[in-house]
């Protein structure tokens, strides 16, 4: 059941929802603003309607699979982990897209709210915004930068170790995270890459 589960999550995360609206509306996403295929680019490109369409389909396509896996009662335990991490890596490395894809942030947010109730992701985007602040003080009303945006992104979500402790998460949903940071490392390498230039 395992694997089975962890296909059907990496089938659904590999759906590019945010890609193919940006097709829709004649917009090819690779080619506009910062070239991810993602909800947030598809808004700049194409308007708020779709944005808010690409963030909902690439938040479900991450919590649809998981709620059902765990309602259904097939996994439990630490074999939540494998299924969950599987529909981050389908939206950053989709076979649709030739095996590469976005920065797996809404799809994220969707495994969270499964595996959670939706607390961890509460928490998470509470950490967003006041890092977020954070950023803003530090950088003295200048704008946000691409650079800015990914740690903003990666320290949140390392950030949310604490919360997981604190609110008594057991040893799976620790791994799972820590699969989450490894992702997010790596689908904001190329801006982290400037932190230290
Ligand atoms: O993580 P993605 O690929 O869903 O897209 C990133 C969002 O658009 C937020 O920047």
């Amino acid at each position: 059941m395992i694997i089975l589960w962890t296909l059907i999550a990496f089938i659904s995360g590999s759906l590019m929802f945010s890609y193919w609206l940006g097709l829709l509306a004649k917009r090819n996403l690779k080619e506009q603003g910062d070239g991810n295929p993602g909800a947030m680019n598809l808004w700049k490109a194409a308007g708020y309607r779709y944005g808010l369409a690409g963030i909902a389909l690439d938040f479900l396509k991450g919590y649809l699979p998981i709620l059902i896996m765990i309602r259904a009662g097939d996994i439990s335990g630490y074999a939540v982990v494998l299924p969950s991490a599987a529909a981050l890596l389908g939206h950053s490395f989709s076979p649709f897209l030739g095996w590469r894809g976005g920065k797996a942030i809404a799809v994220s947010f969707g495994v969270w709210s499964a595996l959670t109730s939706f607390a961890a992701s509460l928490a998470y985007a509470i950490l967003l915004v006041l890092l977020l602040f954070l950023g803003r003080w530090i950088r003295k009303g200048k704008p946000a930068t691409p650079v800015s945006d990914g740690m903003q992104v990666v320290a949140g979500m390392v950030l949310l170790a604490v919360y997981l402790q604190m609110a008594g998460y057991p040893a799976q949903i620790l791994m799972f995270w820590l699969a989450n940071v490894l992702v997010l490392l790596y689908t904001h390498s190329r801006e982290l890459a400037h932190v230290r230039g």
